[in-house]
């Protein structure tokens, strides 16, 4: 019998403060989880419950942290390697800021290539940019001359490129008009799919999280107050009374996939 292959994350109990002594703010405390290869798992909380800074640790964006991140099942030092900013993407919530004004498509796609060494340049950039339903011609566009929605399709081909893992998810819908937001949600899901990539994905949107995740764990003052899978969540059915507040208090209106095509 083989044995079973560990989970591709394994946050073991995670914390992260800011400041020191009576200033010290607590901002993740103790949180462990565990996210399986091809999964979509989701951070949803109120703002300030720590959602982001889980997120930024183990992008190592932010290696100010105790506790445990494991990659397949290895523990990863607070210093991450090239290999692991090439297999670990994040899509930041903001298009408009995430892509540099004066450059074309075609640069912006081309610089994650030539860092990490990776060759067929032209042939990768056509790929990455069809991979999110954008034509070549798009190559020469300036972000100024692309729709909210276009530069998102554009900040996840730059993901791709580099044949990642894992994307780390930073509430990716919510700066788009709401009727973009289904289209990159249903991007999302066929890319995760076709490519078996594992999410982890914060939001402070319900029926988003919804859409694209398999499980989620609510969060509140740092903490994982309790862990859902979708199926819970549509039902309603949460054990804790900060998630049942959180549930009733929210008007969570299901998407429909059928809303948008990607
Ligand atoms: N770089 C930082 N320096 C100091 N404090 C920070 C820093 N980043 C986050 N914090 C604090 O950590 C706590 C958690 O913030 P975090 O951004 O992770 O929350 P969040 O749940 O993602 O909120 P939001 O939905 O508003 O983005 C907050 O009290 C915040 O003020």
């Amino acid at each position: 019998m083989t044995a079973p292959s560990p989970p591709v994350l394994d946050i073991a109990a995670l914390n992260v403060t800011f400041g020191h002594g009576a200033r010290a703010n607590r901002a993740v405390q103790d949180v462990s989880f565990k996210v399986a290869r091809g999964e979509a798992y989701g951070l949803i909380g109120e703002s300030g419950s720590g959602k982001s800074t889980v997120l930024r640790a183990i992008s190592g964006l932010n290696p100010e942290y105790t506790g445990d991140i494991l990659l397949n099942g290895t523990v990863l030092s607070h210093g991450r390697d090239k290999p692991f900013f090439r297999h670990t993407q994040m899509v930041f919530q903001d298009p408009y800021a995430s892509l540099h004004p004066r450059k074309m498509v075609n640069q912006v796609l081309l610089e994650p290539l030539a860092i990490h060494g990776l060759g067929q340049r032209q042939e990768r950039v056509d790929e990455a940019l069809a991979a999110v339903g954008l034509g070549p011609a798009y190559r020469f566009r300036y972000p100024h001359q692309l729709s909210g929605g276009q530069r998102q399709r554009v900040a996840i081909a730059r993901c791709l490129i580099l044949e990642p893992e894992i994307l780390l998810l930073d509430e990716p819908t919510s700066a788009l008009d709401v009727s973009v937001q289904a289209e990159i949600l249903n991007l999302l899901q066929r890319l995760r799919t076709e490519r078996r990539l594992t999410y982890i994905m914060v939001s402070h949107d319900l029926a988003v999280v919804a859409h694209l995740c398999d499980r989620l764990a609510i969060m509140n003052g740092g903490r994982i107050v309790e862990e859902l899978t979708v199926q819970q969540l549509r039902r309603g059915e949460a054990s804790q009374p900060y998630s049942q507040e959180l549930l009733a208090a929210t008007t969570y209106r299901p998407m429909r996939a059928e809303d948008a095509t990607v």
